[in-house]
């Protein structure tokens, strides 16, 4: 690859940072190994995945990145040999099926968690939870034994489930940190900015919209009152709900137009490789790097709750609060509640019987 499509391709992933604060990168001084950023490994579970390929790829194509194993029950090493190719920093080694598993989550820095089955028509995220929860529980199992240190960026679904299950897992191994258990609900501020700027008439690159909740229908919630830019005209309480339900059911919209072949894949690997990096540059020390991720959370009385977080050299460094709510949005806080509460306790609950 050129380095003019190294340096476009990285722009792109580094403008499309959800931060609200723009990111300095940091000079090339601030790297002390003589101006590359540290060895870091990332793992991806799930890798020859509808999502997982994708997001190798662009793992791959991350500058911060010095070491990309991709593990998966089948299928890792047509991956792996495919994209080693690429002339980019990471060295790439694939690893498949359970007794490759330790080796390739040793020494891991971020392991990224696509590994599950997928939606079709007609089913909520929910009735993902007996199958993925059991594959959750086992590859948390083997990161408590082998990468304890790691930071856990969790996509599978159901995610207002399967990250409470994780934080369980890591508790019972002794090696629970609730600064390195991220939710992965990215994929929702991506679509909250891009229905924005559409409806808004603004330049999708330049706007950020805060998403909190969870990541699952009503839970998720997106804060159109604390959008940037700010549209030209205002935009109508219709116009707020109408994008507030789009973002809400953005997942449904791509299940039911892949009629059965499965659920956002395309889509998620970007927003999994935007947070992915965000989590890098934090990792780094690189300073306000502010992403919105499913935490342990004292945001509301709920336990776990998706706001916007500074990420640092230690993984979460601050939660934020809300900010100012609308009444709508007021509204909708109080109505996720329920819902996001009982898939908490389900997952708790499921990762407390063997
Ligand atoms: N958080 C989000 O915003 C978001 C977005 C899209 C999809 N998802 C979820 O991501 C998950 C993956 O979706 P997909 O479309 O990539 O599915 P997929 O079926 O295409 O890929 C899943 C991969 O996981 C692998 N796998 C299964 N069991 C495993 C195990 N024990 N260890 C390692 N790998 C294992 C499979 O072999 C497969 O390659 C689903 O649960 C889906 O709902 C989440
Ligand atoms: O909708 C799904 O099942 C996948 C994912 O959670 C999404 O939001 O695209």
């Amino acid at each position: 690859m050129s380095s003019a499509m190294r340096r476009l391709v990285g722009s792109a992933l580094k403008n499309a940072s959800s931060s609200s604060f723009k990111t300095n990168v940091m000079p090339r001084r601030f790297y002390s190994s003589g101006g590359s950023p540290p060895p870091r490994k990332v793992v991806v579970l799930g890798a020859a995945g509808g999502i997982g390929q994708p997001l190798a790829l662009l793992m791959k194509l991350n500058p911060l990145v010095s070491k990309l194993a991709l593990y998966d029950i089948a299928g890792t090493p047509g991956v792996a040999a495919d994209v080693g190719h690429i002339n980019s920093r990471a060295e790439v080694a694939g690893y498949m099926g359970e007794e490759q598993l330790g080796t390739a989550l040793e020494n891991a820095n971020v392991v990224i968690i696509p590994a599950g089955v997928p939606r079709k028509p007609g089913m909520t995220r929910d009735d993902l939870f007996n199958i993925n929860a059991g594959i959750v529980k086992s590859l948390c199992s083997a990161i408590a034994k082998y990468c304890p240190e790691a930071i856990v960026n969790m996509i599978s679904n159901p995610v207002n489930s399967t990250v409470p299950i994780a934080a369980e897992v890591f508790k019972k191994a002794g090696t629970y940190n609730e600064k390195k258990l991220f939710g992965v609900t990215t994929l929702d501020v991506v679509r909250a900015k891009t229905f924005y700027a559409s409806k808004a008439g603004v330049p999708v690159e330049e706007v950020d919209v805060p998403v909190v909740g969870g990541h699952a229908g009503v839970t998720i919630l997106p804060l159109f009152s604390q959008a940037t830019p700010k549209p030209n005209s205002v935009l109508s309480e219709e116009d707020i709900k109408a994008l507030t339900k789009r973002t809400q059911d953005g997942g449904t919209e791509v299940v039911e137009a892949k009629a059965g072949k499965g659920s956002a894949t395309l889509s998620m690997a970007y927003a999994g490789a935007v947070f992915a990096s965000s989590v890098l540059k934090g990792l780094n020390g690189e300073p306000n790097i502010v992403e919105c991720s499913y935490v342990q959370s004292n945001v509301t009385e709920l336990p776990f709750f998706a706001s916007k977080v500074r990420l640092g050299e230690k993984g979460v460094e601050e939660v934020l609060g809300l900010g100012f709510l609308s009444e709508y949005e007021k509204q909708g806080l109080e109505g996720l509640k329920s819902e996001l509460k009982s898939s908490i306790e389900k997952g708790i609950k499921s990762a407390s019987e063997n």
